[in-house]
């Protein structure tokens, strides 16, 4: 086996998959094994270093995700639910290191991981970023020490192809902000205002969801009181703080047992 672990890419036309293969050819810590893309997919069958428009780098993209995972040492995925699920089932099998950045999972989605970190390491956020995992806890942090008269909002910014709301991070942070509370987020959560909502629900943590541009992730979580307002806030301007996170996560979790793992856990936060 070579000394660097090699890493497969899934998703590898899309806009993370792009930043990651990126990410692992400049790394010095891993190596690109793979990358995947779905069955039909133009790409399947060229060099990823050609089809990004770069020069040759050795690695062509493959649509057989068992094939890939039979070389490597980590996937990472940042993809769909549906994806994903088929790919942590393959990755468990393999026992590989299955590093998760997909968001949008629905209950069912996440009981099939979970069902998958029992044989594997998985590693699963949604914001692979130093900054937000920090804000997660600062977030906490500061519901801890407020009473339940200052009200919780979590606004979101991103951009236009975003198919899925809130954003995985807006969630992170809604959890944070109830665990702090000592609240349960699915009783108290509040999404989607529009027409006669009736006054705000005492307690309740809102969410709110902006769409436009090319806005790469913006998150704010407001703490409204009164005559006083507190601010906690995100900017991210460029996607390779989440494929450095993911590459981060996916070495950390090489020498880990089966299991189910967040980016607080390799951040140590
Ligand atoms: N956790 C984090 O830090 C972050 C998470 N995300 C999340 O990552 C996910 C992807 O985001 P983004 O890159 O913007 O989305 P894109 O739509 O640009 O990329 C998704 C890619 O996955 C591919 N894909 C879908 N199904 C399969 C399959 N079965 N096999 C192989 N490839 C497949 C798509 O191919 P095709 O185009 O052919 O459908 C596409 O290339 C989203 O859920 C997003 O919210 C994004 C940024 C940061
Ligand atoms: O889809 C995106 O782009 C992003 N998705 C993640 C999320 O849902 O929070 C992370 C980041 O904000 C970008």
């Amino acid at each position: 086996m070579d000394a660097l672990p090699g890493i497969v890419i899934a998703g590898a036309s899309g806009r993370m998959g792009r930043m990651l293969i990126g990410t692992v050819l400049a790394s010095d810590k891993a190596r690109l094994a793979a990358a995947i893309q779905r069955p039909g997919h133009d790409w399947i069958g060229r060099d990823i270093g050609e089809c990004l428009g770069g020069a040759p780098v050795g690695v062509k993209v493959t649509d057989d995700p068992l094939e890939a995972f039979a070389k490597a040492r980590a996937v990472i995925d940042f993809t769909t639910p549906a994806a994903t699920v088929e790919f942590a089932a393959l990755a468990a099998q393999a026992r590989l290191v299955h590093v998760i950045g997909t968001t949008g999972l629905e209950p069912e989605h996440l009981a099939k991981i979970d069902a998958a970190a029992r044989h594997a390491v998985i590693v699963r956020a949604g914001n692979m970023s130093l900054g937000v995992n920090l804000l997660v806890t600062l977030t906490r942090k500061v519901a801890a020490a407020l009473d339940a008269d200052w009200d919780i909002e979590v606004i979101e910014a991103h951009h236009n192809k975003k198919v899925d709301a809130p954003s995985g991070t807006a969630l992170m942070l809604g959890h944070a902000a109830a665990e702090g509370r000592g609240v349960d987020l699915d009783t108290m959560r509040d999404s989607g205002r529009d027409g006669i909502t009736g006054a705000r629900r005492p307690g309740a943590i809102g969410f709110s969801a902006i769409r436009g541009g090319d806005i790469v992730g913006e998150h704010d979580v407001l703490f409204a009181g009164t005559g006083e307002r507190i601010v906690l806030r995100h900017i991210a301007t460029d996607r390779a703080i989440f494929a450095r996170g993911a590459l981060k996560a996916a070495l950390w979790g090489q020498d880990k047992g089966p299991g189910a793992y967040d980016m607080m856990d390799v951040l140590g936060l």
